[in-house]
């Protein structure tokens, strides 16, 4: 991208990237909130600073270094500058970046970057070492080097609603070309950036935006229309609604989350999606999984996680993840898979699923749980790599009740 010479716009630009590293708000809806409140600005002028904005935090540690100090309210400019400077553009001369010397620049960057991967590939010293730990040098290196990488927007057919061919033609005569994505039943990648919430197809429920990874989670549950399913960490519900879909309508699914507003985002898209066979219920005491036990066919532990999958999507979470939240995070997946895999009645089937790529998140969990539950068995289990996918990394593991 060309740098646009609009203060305005690097205005936008530094006042995001303030919330976002001193307020502790997510990149995604601060840009959101943003491009909202400046409706003036034009197609070019919202990629221009979406893509900046995504860009500087993705490389935070690596433009640090360049830098010469860490990033602070008051040198914010200068962090931007200085991220142009080492993307080879020409500063407009302004005074906020009078100070910046793209001879110096450079000359830190050789230095800090030469032979230290995790300052090169801006990744937090923590967040490095335990990479290296848990998957060694090579697996770590290639998936750090992809999750640098932007992510592609991969939107879902609702099957409940058309095919993914004439949704496809859809899209195309409103102007946005995708292309079919063969190993993904019903995905379909956006060829560029764009805005397709506005998209008549969409406010008709024809699609739902979703990683390619994450499209395989519905289906690793192997469920049929008719069968009653609990997916116990719903949220706002992408794997809700796509099973819904394979369902076709039928059956019953229940949609559990702690929090209730997510629910209320659930119910909203299921509306839309024309998936009428899901009913929501906020887990506020344990009585909720107790009075489900031993009842569904299907449970779907959607887990929360580290992320450290999906790092492409939100880069932001390499500065506000802490080591102690990824450990308390792993007792919680426990305590989960504990109490809710009693909902599963004989003969039934649960999904373990993390959009994480650490064994410590996946496999390790997996089979401590098995370690005390003779009762179920590992039927088959998936880890999807973004540097094998090119999308998000995610961890399945499909387990049989006897
Ligand atoms: C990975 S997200 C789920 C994403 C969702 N399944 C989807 O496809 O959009 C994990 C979810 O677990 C929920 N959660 C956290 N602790 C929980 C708990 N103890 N019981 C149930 N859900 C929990 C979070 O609120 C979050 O929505």
């Amino acid at each position: 991208m060309k740098i646009l010479p609009y203060k305005n716009l690097f205005i936008g630009i530094t006042e995001t990237l303030h919330n976002v590293f001193f307020e502790n708000k997510y990149a995604d809806r601060e840009l959101e909130k943003m491009l909202k409140s400046n409706r003036k600005w034009g197609s070019k002028d919202r990629a221009f600073i979406a893509e900046t904005v995504y860009d500087t935090v993705r490389w935070k540690r690596m433009i640090e270094a360049s830098m010469g100090k860490e990033v602070a309210p008051d040198n914010l400019w200068e962090f931007v500058g200085t991220w142009f400077v080492l993307e080879d553009e020409k500063l407009p001369f302004w005074d906020e970046f009078k100070k910046i010397s793209a001879k110096d620049v450079l000359k830190r960057n050789h230095a800090a970057t030469d032979g230290n991967f995790a300052i090169r590939e801006s990744m937090p010293q923590w967040m490095y070492d335990l990479g290296l730990k848990e998957l060694g040098k090579n697996q770590w290196h290639q998936e750090v080097e992809t999750m640098n990488l932007p992510a592609p927007t991969v939107i879902r057919t609702n099957t409940l609603k058309t095919d993914r061919k004439a949704l496809q033609k859809n899209l195309k005569d409103q102007g946005f070309l995708t292309e079919v994505l063969s190993k993904y039943p019903d995905a379909l990648e956006m060829a560029d950036k764009a805005n397709i919430f506005k998209t008549d197809a969409f406010q008709a429920g024809l699609f739902e935006v979703q990683d390619a990874g994450s499209q395989l989670i519905a289906p690793y549950l192997n469920v049929q229309p008719g069968m009653r399913v609990i997916d116990a960490c719903a949220g706002a519900g992408g794997k809700t609604l796509h099973l819904a879909a394979m369902m076709q309508n039928k059956g019953q699914i229940y949609a559990l989350d702690i929090h209730e507003w997510k629910l209320q985002e659930l119910k909203k898209r299921a509306k839309r999606a024309g998936a009428q066979n899901i009913q929501t219920k906020v887990i506020d005491s344990t009585k909720v999984i107790k009075k489900m036990e031993g009842t569904a066919d299907r449970v779907l532990i959607d887990a929360p996680c580290s992320g450290l999958g999906v790092l492409s999507r939100n880069p932001d979470s390499k500065w506000k993840l802490t080591p102690e939240f990824i450990e308390d995070i792993k007792k919680i997946q426990a305590e989960i898979l504990d109490s809710y895999s009693k909902m599963v009645k004989n003969g039934g089937a649960l999904v373990y699923a993390t959009c994480s790529i650490l064994p410590s998140e996946n496999q390790n969990q997996v089979q401590a749980f098995l370690a005390n539950h003779p009762e179920f068995k590992l039927v088959r289990e998936k880890q999807l790599f973004p540097s094998q996918t090119g999308y998000d990394g995610f961890y399945m593991a499909y387990l049989e009740k006897n």
